[in-house]
């Protein structure tokens, strides 16, 4: 696929890189204070959660492990299914730890809201939630985050971790897909 494919299928850009990489530095300065003192590890939900985990994680300042679970609700359309499967579970023991579970987007918050009560349930000190980004109006269920991104429409998003059938993760930027591609 080349550039003139991916920019014909967008139809318009919400949040840029620069944007983006800004409001993650804020973020990372809000956990880094949250957080002093404490061993954290957070907990990258792949596979959407990639690319704000090592933008978080390269802005934070204090020492963090990392460790990473793939769940998938979505499949390959563009409505949550709200039937969480984990594809792979962490590597570690949560006993006693903070946990700061990351994400790219909460549309729904079915997936978000049924982790985080996974994790609560493995004896962690804390869990709290990082997502880049939140559709205020799509939410299905109430659930506490405490670090948002950006608030967003209620319309299907991609890049920056985010997917339509597997594609545009690796965009630098966030936009709203063409209807003309899922249509
Ligand atoms: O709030 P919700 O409506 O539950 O939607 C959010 C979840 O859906 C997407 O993941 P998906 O299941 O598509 O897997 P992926 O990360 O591999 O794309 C996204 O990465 C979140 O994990
Ligand atoms: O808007 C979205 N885009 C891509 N993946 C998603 N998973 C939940 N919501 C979305
Ligand atoms: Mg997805």
């Amino acid at each position: 696929m080349d550039s003139h494919d991916v920019q014909a299928d967008l139809k318009h850009v919400l949040y840029d890189r620069e944007q983006i990489q800004q409001r993650i530095a804020e973020l990372a300065v809000a956990i880094d204070k949250d957080y002093e003192g404490r061993d954290l590890l957070i907990v990258g939900v792949l596979k959407g959660a990639v690319m704000v985990m090592a933008d978080l994680a390269r802005a934070l300042h204090s020492h963090v492990t990392m460790d990473w679970m793939a769940v998938s609700s979505y499949g390959s359309g563009t409505q949550s299914s709200g039937v969480v499967r984990i594809l792979k579970d962490l590597d570690s023991d949560l006993m006693g730890k903070h946990v700061l579970i990351v994400e790219d987007i909460i549309d729904s918050g079915l997936t978000l809201s049924w982790l985080k009560t996974n994790l609560e349930s493995r004896g962690p000190a804390s869990v709290e939630i990082c997502a880049a980004f939140r559709k205020p109006d799509a939410a299905k269920v109430k659930i506490d985050v405490k670090y948002v991104g950006f608030d967003i429409p209620n319309e299907f998003v991609v890049g920056y971790g985010l997917d339509y059938a597997e594609k545009y993760r690796n965009l630098d930027f966030v936009g709203t897909l063409a209807p003309h591609v899922y249509e």
